[in-house]
């Protein structure tokens, strides 16, 4: 598929979407501000084409700032904070810039290379996302064809190639299973009624426009079996940042019992937020509202509210879909390291069901949520984790690290060098130790211990009693599995446990 963005000797090449649908114009940008400008008056928009735009201004602003071969690395610094802060809403813009700002060590070459590939993997990533949501679908709303409603553009203007909830449409129409497409107009810059429309067109899929305003009533009046839209940020527990007006088709879309599906790379979801409320939503010009088509609609002295955007709480979102995964809202974790969890007979002695957490283990997706309960589950509550050999070590790292607390491993007998503070404990047949550096745990520190499985809560139990003997204090207990059967809970009744997931 044609891309609207490519890199041109030195320069980034995008079809101009505020020109569109009238005029096909091209823009050859070979400076920081014209991209900044070009992101800022929405010449190039949508989360994922603002992402890989911002990769490649990384790399133009490293090729201008190379001289002589020497690479001014504080000049690139500046102008990758300028771009990156062009938009402030949709985070695949400073995740872009982040990420072609990692090669900047090795050179302007290798920044490019960088931003190259994410601009080659993006209609990959957005083919993947749409045959899920395209699933989902089909799931969902039963056999097609579907008559969908959608906002904005998501299209292959919004993301390079292809598209996300417009890719979802192209997927399904591909196999004559939509039959009609209702687009909102998506005021005040008619990005559906300029370029959602005008890429439909291109690709022959029925479709009618209609006002914002008449978004909620199609719905109501039974002319929609469900709503897809792309994102531009989206929180770990599934609040969606998205254009202005998607809330108000969420609303919509929920008392009429018909699916809210969100598409979006990964890219767009902020590992960083839990919930909406810490998403900055951009405020456009005045003039954007007040005027239409370049006539003055509103009293001079008419003050305007015009957000870019609006949050849709997670509880109103159906799915979100993205190449790699579908997050529901609220759905159960436990459900998920259930799926994930390989029950092995008679391992390792006869009569015993051994639970295997490696498929969980194997889901960087499953790993990165199970750290986000543990640590949600004691959000504010701890300064330090101890993480315990061997099952706990990867987990407690990632709990570490979205928390931004150090990490202390406590290691069986004889692994650590220097001095260890040391606690034994008794297994079925004999005893085992625990230790850790002398010092690594912080007298008066708040301490969250984490593993991979409570059984009998010997080793927990040990592990607590290794804070205490330090001068720490334990804020909680956290484990993937906990098998209830063996009572561990109650030898650790002195702490707060928790276990995303419980088996009988
Ligand atoms: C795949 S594009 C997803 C979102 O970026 C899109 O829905 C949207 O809200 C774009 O807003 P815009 O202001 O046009 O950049």
């Amino acid at each position: 598929m044609e891309r609207s963005i490519t890199w041109d000797d030195g320069a980034i090449r995008t079809l101009d979407q505020r020109a569109l649908p009238d005029e096909h114009r091209t823009l050859r940008l070979t400076t920081i501000d014209e991209l900044i400008e070009a992101i800022a008056t929405l010449a190039i928009r949508g989360a994922p084409a603002i992402g890989v735009a911002g990769a490649l201004g990384v790399a133009l602003a490293a090729r201008l700032h190379t001289v002589d071969g020497r690479l001014d690395e504080t000049a690139v610094l500046a102008d990758a904070k300028r771009i990156a802060t062009a938009r402030p809403t949709a985070v695949n813009l400073t995740w872009a810039v982040e990420r072609a700002l990692f090669r900047l060590p090795q050179g302007a070459d290798a920044v490019l290379d960088e931003a190259l590939a994410m601009l080659d993997g993006d209609e990959r990533t957005h083919r993947a996302a749409s045959r899920r949501a395209a699933d989902l679908l089909r799931q969902q709303c039963g056999k097609g064809p579907l008559r969908i409603l959608t906002h904005c553009n998501t299209g292959r203007l919004a993301t390079t190639a292809w598209g996300t909830a417009l890719g979802t449409i192209r997927e399904l129409a591909a196999s004559g299973e939509v039959q009609e497409v209702i687009v909102g107009e998506t005021r005040p810059l008619l990005q559906g009624a300029r370029l959602t429309a005008w890429e439909l067109v291109e690709d022959g899929i029925p479709h009618r426009l209609c006002v914002d305003s008449a978004s909620a009533w199609a719905i109501a009046s039974g002319l929609v079996d469900c709503v897809v839209v792309g994102a531009d940020r989206i929180t770990t527990r599934g609040d969606v940042a998205n254009k202005i007006g998607t809330y108000a088709l969420a609303v919509a879309a929920q008392r009429a019992g018909i699916p809210f599906v969100v598409v979006a790379p990964e890219s767009t979801v902020d590992e960083r937020l839990l919930d909406g409320s810490g998403i900055m939503i951009e405020e456009r010009a005045s003039d954007e509202v007040t005027h239409h088509g370049g006539r003055r609609m509103a009293p001079e002295a008419t003050p305007v509210f015009n957000p870019a955007f609006d949050v849709t709480p997670s509880d109103l979102v159906t799915a979100v879909v993205t190449e790699s995964r579908i997050l529901v809202p609220g759905g159960d974790l436990a459900d998920r390291i259930a799926a994930c969890t390989r029950v092995v007979p008679d391992f390792p002695t006869a009569g015993v069901s051994f639970q295997d957490l490696g498929p969980v283990y194997a889901d960087a997706t499953l790993v990165r949520d199970t750290a986000a309960a543990m640590h949600r589950a004691f959000q504010g509550r701890f300064d330090s984790v101890l993480a315990l050999e061997a099952r706990g070590f990867p987990l407690g790292a990632v709990v570490a690290q979205r928390a931004g607390t150090p990490l202390v491993l406590a290691r069986k007998p004889g692994k650590l060098p220097g001095t260890v503070d040391s606690v034994q404990y008794g297994l079925e047949y004999g005893s085992d130790r625990l230790e850790t550096q002398s010092g690594a745990l912080t007298p008066g520190a708040h301490v969250l211990v984490v593993d991979d499985v409570l059984a009998t809560g010997g080793t927990l139990e040990a592990a607590a009693r290794l804070v205490e003997r330090s001068g720490a204090r334990v804020s909680g207990l956290a484990t993937v599995l906990e098998l209830t059967a063996l009572g561990g809970r109650e030898k650790l009744a002195a702490h707060e446990v928790f276990a995303a997931r419980h088996v009988t």
